[in-house]
């Protein structure tokens, strides 16, 4: 079965496809289809934005379609950067920019109180574009400077007591076992495995 990641995230797809890994799936992803334009995340919530990119790409290939929708939720900062976290410093979604933005915010913020946690939707989308959703939860503290250089986005920011490591300085076979997307992947194996029979039947 053929199976589009609707994403063009590669540290996303780097992690998916090793999630994946022995479930005998074909992984594309968004490189493979350059047609299909910027989608728009509008939602205002993750479930949200993970539903418009699986049912869009969906639609637009007609391949069972898996899209992760995820962020930062800062307790201090009321849950922000949160679904915004892609664009928190502004349209050109500049990572740097955004990790910058949030130490600042943070700063003086005593490490006790800089709790926090990455969130993930993913929604897989059926041929029919019918929606399945999974959710996964990572909670962390955030440093007051980058450590690590693994990964992406904010993870050198993103520190695990359990590990004294940030999800930047963990290998990503560790990240993937503990993170909030590993979690959320794991919800969703039994319907991948379910629509790829399917899938098999009906060619037979
Ligand atoms: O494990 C993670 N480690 C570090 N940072 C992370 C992680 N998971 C999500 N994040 C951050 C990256 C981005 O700032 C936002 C996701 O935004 P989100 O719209 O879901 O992804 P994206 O725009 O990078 O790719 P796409 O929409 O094509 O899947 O949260
Ligand atoms: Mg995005």
């Amino acid at each position: 079965m053929k199976l589009v990641l609707a994403t063009k995230n590669e540290g996303k797809i780097k992690e998916m496809t090793e999630l994946l890994a022995g479930q005998d799936i074909e992984i594309l992803s968004l490189a493979d289809f350059p047609e299909i334009e910027e989608i728009v995340e509008d939602g205002e919530t993750f479930r949200e934005n993970a539903i418009i990119k699986a049912t869009e790409v969906c639609m637009q290939t007609g391949l069972p379609t898996l899209a992760d929708d995820s962020g930062l939720e800062v307790d201090c900062l009321e849950g922000l950067p949160g679904v915004y976290s892609a664009r928190f410093a502004g349209e050109e979604r500049d990572n740097s920019a955004n990790k910058k933005k949030l130490l600042e915010l943070l700063e003086g913020v005593p490490a006790e109180e800089r709790t926090a946690r990455f969130k993930c939707i993913i929604a897989v989308a059926d041929t029919d574009c019918f929606v399945y959703i999974s959710e996964g939860t990572c909670e962390g503290l955030i440093t007051s400077e980058e450590r690590g250089d693994g990964g992406f986005g904010y993870d050198p920011l993103f520190y695990l007591p359990e590990y004294d490591k940030t999800f930047a300085e963990l290998d990503l076979e560790t990240k993937n076992k503990i993170s909030h997307r590993g979690k959320a992947l794991a919800g969703v194996l039994d319907i991948l495995s379910d629509l790829k029979k399917m899938m098999e039947e009906e060619e037979e």
